[in-house]
């Protein structure tokens, strides 16, 4: 998918949610437990309930492979479940891969080769013979970690070099030599609030992937005000505050109702550029 398809499904669907697949078999409902496959039940459910009011789903890889074999089959199951049904949406590999350059061969040719995944979350730390390898596949995207939500993106993210430059402020800058904001987004967390501003600063064009809304608390309404660009330039993912709104039988239905409310905020928002 490219950034103009993108921004289409953004407008269509008055919304840019991305909800996060972080299924974790000890917080599904107990009724799913007797099913053959629980996690893909459960995700079936989640997305058949969901697929109107987002334009993107972000399964995290961790919660598939601390299941061994059994997590990886209900991962592909899942991927190949959205891309028959709901083709318009983006899909989000969250693996924050990277390693020297016939490793990241590997991680990439499993995700854009094997899988036909839009997109992989990449650590930009071991430089550019570690991201190059996942931008030879055509309108397949890399998302860089840049500065995330958690309060340890604090210890590096936030350092500063002798000339008072921030670490992310250098991966921003030296990534773009790597790729155009037509392969390139960023994950930027939704708790930086204000710091929305200094990104946009070097990275005005580009899409951002961003966690933290929901469960971690940040303000939708603030990664708008200063994240938000001509195109939207925002995928903002909520996992836990909507796959785990309930957890009894009703819980798809709890699902959509939590995303039918972050999708009423985002056609709000997206009043200002639309
Ligand atoms: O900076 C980051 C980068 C990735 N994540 C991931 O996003 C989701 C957030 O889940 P919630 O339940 O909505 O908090 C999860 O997969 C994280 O690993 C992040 O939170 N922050």
């Amino acid at each position: 998918m490219n950034k103009q398809q993108l921004f289409e499904n953004i407008k269509r669907k008055k919304s840019f949610l991305c909800v996060g697949l972080d299924t974790d078999i000890k917080k599904i409902p107990e009724h799913l437990l007797k099913e053959e496959d629980p996690i893909f039940a459960f995700n079936k459910a989640i997305i058949d309930a969901t697929a109107d009011l987002c334009i993107a789903y972000k399964p995290n890889l961790a919660f598939y492979e601390s299941l061994g074999v059994k997590g990886w089959i209900a991962f592909e199951k899942t991927v190949s479940y959205i891309k028959k049904n709901y083709s318009d949406q983006f899909i989000i590999a969250d693996a924050k891969r990277g390693d020297i350059g016939n490793t990241s061969e590997m991680y990439a040719r499993s995700f854009f080769d094997e899988l036909d995944l839009d997109s992989v979350t990449v650590a930009p730390y071991m430089g550019e013979d570690s991201v190059k390898p996942f931008l030879i596949y055509p309108e397949k995207w890399v998302i860089l970690l840049a500065l995330t939500s958690n309060k340890g993106s604090h210890d590096f993210q936030l350092t500063e070099d002798a000339n008072g430059e921030r670490l992310f402020e250098k991966v921003l800058k030296t990534s773009q030599n790597w790729a155009s904001d037509e392969q390139m987004m960023y994950v930027v967390g939704a708790t930086q609030g204000k710091m929305f501003q200094d990104i946009r600063k070097h990275v005005p064009n580009h899409f951002l992937l961003v966690p933290g809304v929901g469960a971690q608390g940040g303000s939708l309404e603030e990664v708008c005000k200063y994240g938000m660009n001509k195109m939207c330039g925002l995928i903002v993912n909520s996992s836990r505050a909507i796959i785990y709104a309930d957890k009894t039988e009703n819980f798809a239905i709890a699902a959509k109702a939590a995303a039918k409310a972050v999708q009423v905020e985002m056609e709000e928002q997206l009043k200002a550029i639309l």
